[in-house]
């Protein structure tokens, strides 16, 4: 099996930060210059986002409904339209903004650029337009790192017939993460971490990330932050974190870190 070690052993090191649509809208300086700190330590940058709430107001004022299924959003084909055009539109341009007002140099891109994110349907009859992603073009978020420029990744995939499918943004982050071969992959959300009744929890593991979904303490939108975590971790690479825009949180490890 390749791991993140042998893909990229001459790269300068990556880290994949995850901005979740929950925390976007109210991010501010402080929290941008931990990537200027993040990119004097040598670390390239990539983010990827969502837009969850951004999507849900956007789906009310045209007065179209959409259920999830453990945090992916069934999307109709009027979904898809409003998912698209607001993550590519709205979501995607403001982050851009705000990063380049922060003095950070960064491009906006989502799957269809440059074939970034070359995606097939997950399972149309339960999900709808809803996509798993079958290649990652790391060509171009080289090409954009290498230049000190930010890749901003907005979470749509593309068929190859040209059809954009809705992607949960911390699946996209996870992929992204594994086919750079990241040192480390940070999911940026509302809360600090993953909360089991009422605490807190400074470091979770496998088994007990398995027993607390059956236990049902974590569901909704964790689902797809720890499933992605686990994913990535078992691919090699050590540590993914789930945290606030203050960076506290929860920090996933690999079983042998573990031990
Ligand atoms: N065990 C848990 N600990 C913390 N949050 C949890 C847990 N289980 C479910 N959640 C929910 O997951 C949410 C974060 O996911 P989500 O709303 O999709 O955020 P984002 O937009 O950042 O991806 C939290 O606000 C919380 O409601
Ligand atoms: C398929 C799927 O679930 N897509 C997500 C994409 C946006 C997202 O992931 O936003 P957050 O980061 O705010 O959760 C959605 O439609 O909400």
């Amino acid at each position: 099996m390749t791991t993140f070690k042998s893909m990229h052993p001459t790269a300068a090191k990556k880290i994949v930060i995850k901005l979740g649509g929950s925390t976007l809208e109210g991010l501010n300086k402080a929290f941008f210059s931990n990537f200027k700190n993040l990119q004097q330590q040598g670390y390239d940058i990539i983010i990827t986002h969502g837009g969850g709430p951004a999507i849900n107001r956007e789906l009310e004022k045209q007065n179209v409904t959409s259920s999830t299924i453990n945090g992916i959003r069934v999307t109709s084909e009027e979904a898809i339209s409003i998912v698209q055009s607001t993550l590519i539109g709205k979501v995607n341009p403001a982050l851009v903004h705000e990063l380049n007002e922060a003095g950070i140099a960064a491009i906006g891109l989502n799957g269809f650029d440059g074939q970034l994110l070359q995606s097939e349907f997950l399972d149309q009859h339960t999900y709808g337009y809803v996509g798993k992603i079958k290649k990652v073009n790391t060509d171009l978020i080289h090409l954009l790192t290498e230049n000190n420029i930010v890749p901003v990744i907005a979470c749509i995939g593309a068929t190859e017939d040209g059809q954009a499918l809705n992607i949960n943004g911390d699946t996209v982050a996870s992929e992204v993460a594994l086919a750079v071969g990241a040192e480390s992959l940070l999911l940026v959300t509302d809360v600090s971490g993953i909360r089991i009744e009422g605490e807190y929890q400074a470091q979770a593991t496998e088994e007990l990330i398995h027993q607390w979904i059956e236990e049902e303490h974590i569901y909704g939108g964790m689902i797809p932050k720890v499933q992605g975590a686990l994913q990535v971790l078992n691919a090699g690479i050590p540590s993914v974190q789930i945290v606030d825009d203050r960076l506290s949180g929860t920090t996933i490890l690999s079983k042998e870190l573990v031990k």
